[in-house]
């Protein structure tokens, strides 16, 4: 687009906001912000106070299957689109809209972008620079390729392809909000859309009923963890921007998305920033630390298990709820250490000697507190499975640091090369923190003093000894 056209369909879409009930704060200003990669934002052009309002938008002014969908189609496609998933619906609906020649909301879909860098248009090469991280495995291209032939196809759309399915998706995906259905109350964070997860926080206790909007001038808000400076508040009939600290004058307004790891970031909303790499997440997964139990595999032999006792022993991690799929590495901080409590229960119950995990299966003892079972022993395998982890991936992290200072990397390289390198400092914090595991062996097999017991240990009371760890994951 050229700069023309990008300045007067931001002015097309203020004057239509204004003819559709918008309210806006003289002082606020959309912005061209291309020059920082960022599109258009909303700016402060004067001082706002704390909880100000910024702008505020009637619910007739938000596209949603409540306020859209009577529009268009026969009846026969707004029930099929009724009956679809919240983000199918939306995509269908934004797809059936833009063919009005007449449509309400053509000065808002001018100014939607036409392409995204959301991982699903990566090419298979620039997915590969990933390398290992999880992320890979969560695009879910086909699954939803396979939802819009199923679901959007059959509605007969002259604009139907995939790709322009895709398209709309992912503007979904990056603009969309949940907002609560009115006359309840609510707060938004973060502008969250495509997948089902209805990331709202609102202080009523009551489980509200939410609906996946698009929120024309809402959406123009970029976001950021460390200034985030503004929130959408649902609490009246009226949605408002409304500010949670002192603004300055010429400042820029932001949303927050929450606590994504930056691997999220780039698959939800095609970029990132170094203010969300405090968020950064590695999977480990549990098939392949069993790999390296097993006869012949990676941890040390003495360690090693035939597949009836992993068996058992994975069975007795299901029923003391400390077995998931993967467990997730994050940086140590505030919520908690870098290595979770359940990962620590998984391979603590893997490493008991025979009569303490008798004793456990035969819930005479309990699992202990986190810094009983931070073992040496414990300590020492998750290193070897941190680093086989630590191996999946295609470049070390010196030769990824080596790699960012040369410049001329082509963006999705180099936003790639930054999720992967993040990845791997979070690993190395990990095996740091499993280093420094002190705690006894003597229940551990090929504990150092096996011999060890103390005399009562056996059987203590729940009071004084357990402390079932609780599951404290924060991402999907
Ligand atoms: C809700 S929209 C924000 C408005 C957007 N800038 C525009 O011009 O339409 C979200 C998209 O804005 C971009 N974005 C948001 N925050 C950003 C930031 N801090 N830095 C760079 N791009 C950002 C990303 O492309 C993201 O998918």
């Amino acid at each position: 687009m050229e700069v023309d056209d990008f300045q007067s369909s931001t002015e097309a879409f203020l004057s239509w906001q204004s003819a559709i009930g918008v309210w806006m704060s003289p002082k606020m200003a959309l912005k061209d912000l291309r020059s920082e990669s960022r599109g258009r934002g909303v700016v402060a052009i004067a001082d706002f106070e704390q909880d100000e309002v910024v702008f505020s938008i009637p619910r007739s002014a938000v596209l949603n299957i409540a306020t859209a969908l009577p529009d268009i189609g026969t009846e026969s496609s707004q029930s099929a689109i009724r009956a679809m998933p919240s983000w199918l619906a939306l995509t269908a609906l934004m797809l059936s809209e833009s063919l009005r020649k007449d449509s309400k909301w053509a000065p808002y879909f001018a100014v939607l972008p036409r392409e995204l860098d959301s991982l699903v248009f990566w090419s298979e090469p620039e997915i590969k620079e990933l390398q290992a991280s999880a992320v890979v495995t969560k695009i879910g291209k086909g699954t939803a390729e396979e939802m819009f032939t199923q679901h959007i196809a059959p509605l007969g759309l002259d604009n139907y392809s995939i790709e322009m399915c895709h398209r709309v998706a992912s503007v979904i995906m990056a603009y969309a909000f949940d907002i609560p259905e009115e006359k309840t109350t609510g707060t938004m964070d973060d502008n969250e859309g495509s997948e089902g997860g209805d990331d709202l926080v609102s202080d009523d206790e009551e489980e509200e009923k939410t609906v996946l909007s698009m929120v024309p001038l809402a959406d123009m808000l970029n976001a950021d963890a460390d200034r985030n400076n503004a929130r959408l508040c649902c609490d009246n009939e009226e949605l408002e921007m409304r500010t949670i600290k002192p603004i300055a004058a010429g400042e820029e307004i932001f949303n927050d998305y929450g606590p994504l790891p930056r691997s999220d970031l780039l698959r939800r909303y095609g970029y990132i920033t170094d203010q969300y790499a405090v968020y950064d997440v590695v999977e480990i997964s549990t098939e392949s630390m069993l790999s390296a139990f097993r006869t012949g595999g990676r941890v040390s032999p003495n360690l090693q298990l035939n597949s009836e006792d992993l068996e058992k022993r994975v069975e007795l991690t299901q029923r003391e709820d400390v077995y998931d799929q993967s467990y997730d590495i994050r940086h140590a901080g505030p919520e908690g250490p870098s290595i979770p409590d359940e990962l620590l229960a998984f391979l603590y119950i893997l490493l008991l000697d025979e009569e303490n995990l008798a004793a456990i299966s035969s819930s005479q003892s309990y699992l202990p507190s986190r810094s009983k079972m931070a073992t040496e022993t414990l300590g020492q395998v998750l290193v070897t499975l941190l680093r086989l982890r630590e191996e999946e991936y295609a470049t070390t992290l010196e030769e990824d640091e080596a790699l960012l200072k040369s410049e001329n990397l082509p963006n999705r390289t180099r936003m790639a090369i930054e999720v992967r390198l993040g990845e791997k400092k979070v690993i190395r914090e990990a095996i740091q923190e499993a280093s420094s595991f002190s705690g006894s062996n003597k229940r551990m097999r090929g504990g150092q003093n096996p011999e060890g017991q103390i005399p009562g240990e056996k059987g203590k009371r729940r009071s004084e000894e357990s402390s079932h760890p609780k599951k404290k994951r924060r991402f999907g």
